[in-house]
Protein backbone atom coordinates (compact mmCIF):
# COMPACT_ATOMS: atom_id res chain seq x y z
CA UNK A 1 0.00 0.00 0.00
CA UNK A 2 2.74 2.66 1.36
CA UNK A 3 5.03 1.65 -2.29
CA UNK A 4 1.44 2.47 -4.47
CA UNK A 5 1.23 6.02 -2.89
CA UNK A 6 5.21 6.66 -3.19
CA UNK A 7 5.08 4.83 -6.77
CA UNK A 8 6.72 8.21 -8.20
CA UNK A 9 9.47 8.24 -5.59
CA UNK A 10 12.93 6.05 -5.08
CA UNK A 11 13.16 5.82 -1.01
CA UNK A 12 16.82 6.05 0.15
CA UNK A 13 17.75 5.21 3.80
CA UNK A 14 20.86 6.57 4.81
CA UNK A 15 21.79 4.85 7.96
CA UNK A 16 23.45 1.61 8.85
CA UNK A 17 21.39 0.49 11.56
CA UNK A 18 19.99 -3.16 10.93
CA UNK A 19 16.94 -2.08 13.15
CA UNK A 20 16.17 0.82 10.82
CA UNK A 21 16.46 -1.58 7.78
CA UNK A 22 14.23 -4.21 9.24
CA UNK A 23 11.75 -1.37 10.18
CA UNK A 24 11.48 0.16 6.84
CA UNK A 25 10.96 -3.11 5.10
CA UNK A 26 8.64 -4.10 7.85
CA UNK A 27 6.91 -1.09 6.81
CA UNK A 28 6.82 -2.46 3.21
CA UNK A 29 8.41 -0.01 1.52
CA UNK A 30 11.13 -0.49 -1.42
CA UNK A 31 14.48 1.21 -0.77
CA UNK A 32 17.89 1.36 -1.08
CA UNK A 33 20.68 1.70 1.35
CA UNK A 34 22.70 4.73 1.10
CA UNK A 35 24.55 5.89 4.42
CA UNK A 36 27.15 7.83 5.59
CA UNK A 37 29.32 7.95 8.36
CA UNK A 38 29.65 11.12 9.95
CA UNK A 39 31.50 12.39 13.11
CA UNK A 40 28.17 12.71 15.23
CA UNK A 41 29.57 15.68 16.89
CA UNK A 42 27.03 18.58 17.66
CA UNK A 43 27.31 22.51 19.37
CA UNK A 44 27.73 22.36 23.30
CA UNK A 45 24.79 24.62 23.82
CA UNK A 46 21.95 22.41 21.94
CA UNK A 47 20.19 20.06 24.27
CA UNK A 48 17.40 18.02 24.25
CA UNK A 49 15.77 17.19 20.58
CA UNK A 50 17.60 19.88 19.25
CA UNK A 51 20.27 17.50 19.32
CA UNK A 52 18.93 15.03 17.54
CA UNK A 53 17.45 17.32 15.15
CA UNK A 54 20.55 18.55 14.23
CA UNK A 55 23.05 15.37 13.36
CA UNK A 56 19.35 13.26 11.68
CA UNK A 57 19.91 16.46 9.02
CA UNK A 58 23.84 16.20 9.01
CA UNK A 59 23.52 12.61 7.87
CA UNK A 60 20.87 13.52 5.59
CA UNK A 61 23.08 16.48 4.32
CA UNK A 62 26.46 14.16 4.21
CA UNK A 63 24.54 11.53 1.22
CA UNK A 64 24.23 12.75 -2.37
CA UNK A 65 21.08 13.21 -3.67
CA UNK A 66 21.56 11.00 -7.15
CA UNK A 67 18.21 11.19 -8.88
CA UNK A 68 15.68 14.05 -8.77
CA UNK A 69 12.78 12.21 -7.58
CA UNK A 70 14.83 10.67 -4.35
CA UNK A 71 13.56 10.96 -1.23
CA UNK A 72 16.51 10.20 1.65
CA UNK A 73 15.28 9.40 5.02
CA UNK A 74 17.73 9.28 8.22
CA UNK A 75 17.56 9.50 11.79
CA UNK A 76 19.46 10.14 15.03
CA UNK A 77 18.33 8.41 18.58
CA UNK A 78 19.31 9.52 22.00
CA UNK A 79 18.61 9.15 25.13
CA UNK A 80 18.27 12.27 27.74
CA UNK A 81 18.89 11.65 31.03
CA UNK A 82 19.25 14.11 34.07
CA UNK A 83 19.46 17.26 31.85
CA UNK A 84 22.43 14.85 29.72
CA UNK A 85 22.67 13.29 26.43
CA UNK A 86 23.76 10.00 26.60
CA UNK A 87 24.61 8.39 23.18
CA UNK A 88 26.77 5.15 22.36
CA UNK A 89 28.75 4.25 25.36
CA UNK A 90 33.16 3.51 24.21
CA UNK A 91 33.69 1.00 26.64
CA UNK A 92 32.33 -1.57 29.49
CA UNK A 93 32.70 0.77 32.20
CA UNK A 94 31.25 4.02 30.44
CA UNK A 95 28.17 1.17 29.20
CA UNK A 96 28.07 0.52 33.05
CA UNK A 97 27.89 4.19 34.37
CA UNK A 98 25.41 4.98 31.70
CA UNK A 99 23.01 2.02 32.84
CA UNK A 100 23.50 2.82 36.94
CA UNK A 101 22.83 6.48 35.96
CA UNK A 102 19.23 5.33 33.97
CA UNK A 103 18.37 2.94 37.10
CA UNK A 104 15.45 3.40 39.14
CA UNK A 105 13.73 6.39 37.08
CA UNK A 106 12.20 7.85 33.75
CA UNK A 107 14.08 8.73 31.20
CA UNK A 108 13.48 10.49 27.26
CA UNK A 109 14.31 8.66 24.30
CA UNK A 110 14.05 11.15 21.33
CA UNK A 111 14.60 10.25 17.56
CA UNK A 112 14.81 12.61 15.60
CA UNK A 113 14.18 11.88 11.55
CA UNK A 114 15.27 14.02 8.59
CA UNK A 115 13.55 13.77 5.02
CA UNK A 116 15.38 15.02 2.40
CA UNK A 117 14.67 15.49 -1.29
CA UNK A 118 15.59 17.68 -4.33
CA UNK A 119 14.00 20.67 -3.06
CA UNK A 120 12.98 20.22 0.67
CA UNK A 121 14.09 18.99 4.15
CA UNK A 122 11.65 18.33 6.60
CA UNK A 123 13.31 17.46 10.15
CA UNK A 124 10.14 15.66 12.97
CA UNK A 125 11.83 14.14 16.45
CA UNK A 126 9.49 12.13 18.44
CA UNK A 127 10.22 11.43 22.35
CA UNK A 128 9.08 8.29 24.44
CA UNK A 129 9.12 7.97 28.35
CA UNK A 130 11.06 4.82 29.87
CA UNK A 131 10.96 4.12 33.37
CA UNK A 132 13.96 1.61 34.53
CA UNK A 133 13.79 -0.40 37.50
CA UNK A 134 16.56 -0.54 39.87
CA UNK A 135 18.56 -3.20 38.34
CA UNK A 136 21.77 -4.52 40.41
CA UNK A 137 25.07 -4.45 39.12
CA UNK A 138 25.20 -8.21 38.37
CA UNK A 139 22.35 -7.62 36.08
CA UNK A 140 24.14 -4.73 34.88
CA UNK A 141 27.20 -6.68 34.50
CA UNK A 142 25.62 -9.73 32.90
CA UNK A 143 23.79 -7.30 30.28
CA UNK A 144 26.58 -5.40 29.10
CA UNK A 145 29.01 -8.58 28.94
CA UNK A 146 26.08 -10.69 26.98
CA UNK A 147 24.98 -7.87 24.63
CA UNK A 148 27.79 -5.51 24.35
CA UNK A 149 25.00 -2.68 24.01
CA UNK A 150 28.32 -0.44 21.77
CA UNK A 151 26.02 0.06 19.42
CA UNK A 152 22.85 1.98 21.64
CA UNK A 153 22.39 5.33 22.73
CA UNK A 154 22.05 4.77 26.52
CA UNK A 155 23.68 1.33 26.56
CA UNK A 156 20.65 -0.15 26.13
CA UNK A 157 18.52 -1.91 23.74
CA UNK A 158 14.84 -2.08 25.28
CA UNK A 159 14.32 -5.13 22.54
CA UNK A 160 16.89 -6.90 24.35
CA UNK A 161 17.57 -9.27 27.62
CA UNK A 162 17.30 -5.72 29.38
CA UNK A 163 13.93 -4.34 28.39
CA UNK A 164 12.52 -7.70 29.08
CA UNK A 165 13.82 -7.39 33.06
CA UNK A 166 14.45 -4.45 33.21
CA UNK A 167 11.80 -1.87 32.50
CA UNK A 168 8.89 -0.84 34.36
CA UNK A 169 6.49 1.36 31.88
CA UNK A 170 6.62 3.16 28.78
CA UNK A 171 4.82 6.45 27.85
CA UNK A 172 4.93 6.60 23.72
CA UNK A 173 6.09 5.04 20.71
CA UNK A 174 8.56 1.89 21.15
CA UNK A 175 9.64 1.81 17.78
CA UNK A 176 10.89 5.47 18.26
CA UNK A 177 12.90 4.16 21.06
CA UNK A 178 14.40 1.24 18.85
CA UNK A 179 15.43 4.75 16.66
CA UNK A 180 12.56 4.38 14.28
CA UNK A 181 9.32 6.03 15.11
CA UNK A 182 7.46 4.29 12.16
CA UNK A 183 3.97 5.72 12.54
CA UNK A 184 5.16 9.30 12.62
CA UNK A 185 7.69 8.27 9.76
CA UNK A 186 4.42 7.11 7.40
CA UNK A 187 2.52 10.24 8.55
CA UNK A 188 5.14 12.42 7.64
CA UNK A 189 6.27 11.31 4.43
CA UNK A 190 2.75 11.00 3.25
CA UNK A 191 2.72 14.99 4.26
CA UNK A 192 6.07 15.87 2.58
CA UNK A 193 5.05 13.81 -1.01
CA UNK A 194 1.62 15.96 -1.08
CA UNK A 195 3.47 19.36 -0.44
C1 LIG B 1 17.68 3.28 23.49
C2 LIG B 1 17.87 2.34 22.32
C3 LIG B 1 18.67 2.66 21.23
N1 LIG B 1 18.82 1.80 20.20
C4 LIG B 1 19.66 2.15 19.04
C5 LIG B 1 18.93 2.95 17.98
C6 LIG B 1 20.07 3.52 17.16
O1 LIG B 1 20.39 2.60 16.11
C7 LIG B 1 21.23 3.57 18.14
C8 LIG B 1 21.69 4.99 18.36
O2 LIG B 1 22.58 5.34 17.35
P1 LIG B 1 22.31 6.35 16.15
O3 LIG B 1 23.50 7.23 16.01
O4 LIG B 1 20.96 6.98 16.26
O5 LIG B 1 22.21 5.40 14.86
P2 LIG B 1 23.19 4.28 14.31
O6 LIG B 1 24.63 4.70 14.45
O7 LIG B 1 22.79 2.96 14.92
O8 LIG B 1 22.81 4.21 12.77
P3 LIG B 1 22.93 5.32 11.60
O9 LIG B 1 23.56 6.57 12.15
O10 LIG B 1 23.77 4.68 10.52
O11 LIG B 1 21.50 5.53 11.15
O12 LIG B 1 20.76 2.99 19.36
C9 LIG B 1 18.19 0.56 20.21
O13 LIG B 1 18.33 -0.24 19.27
N2 LIG B 1 17.39 0.22 21.27
C10 LIG B 1 17.19 1.05 22.33
O14 LIG B 1 16.46 0.68 23.28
Amino acid sequence: MLNKLLKDYNIVLGSNSPRRKQYLTDLGFSFTVRASDIDESYPEELVREQITDYIAKAKADAIELQHDNEIIITSDTTVWNNHTSLGKPENRDEAYTMLKSLCGHEHEVISSVCLKSKDRVSVFHCITKVSFSDLSDEALYFYIDQYKPYDKAGAYGIQEWIGLVGIDRIDGSYTNIVGLPTKELVEELLKFIKK
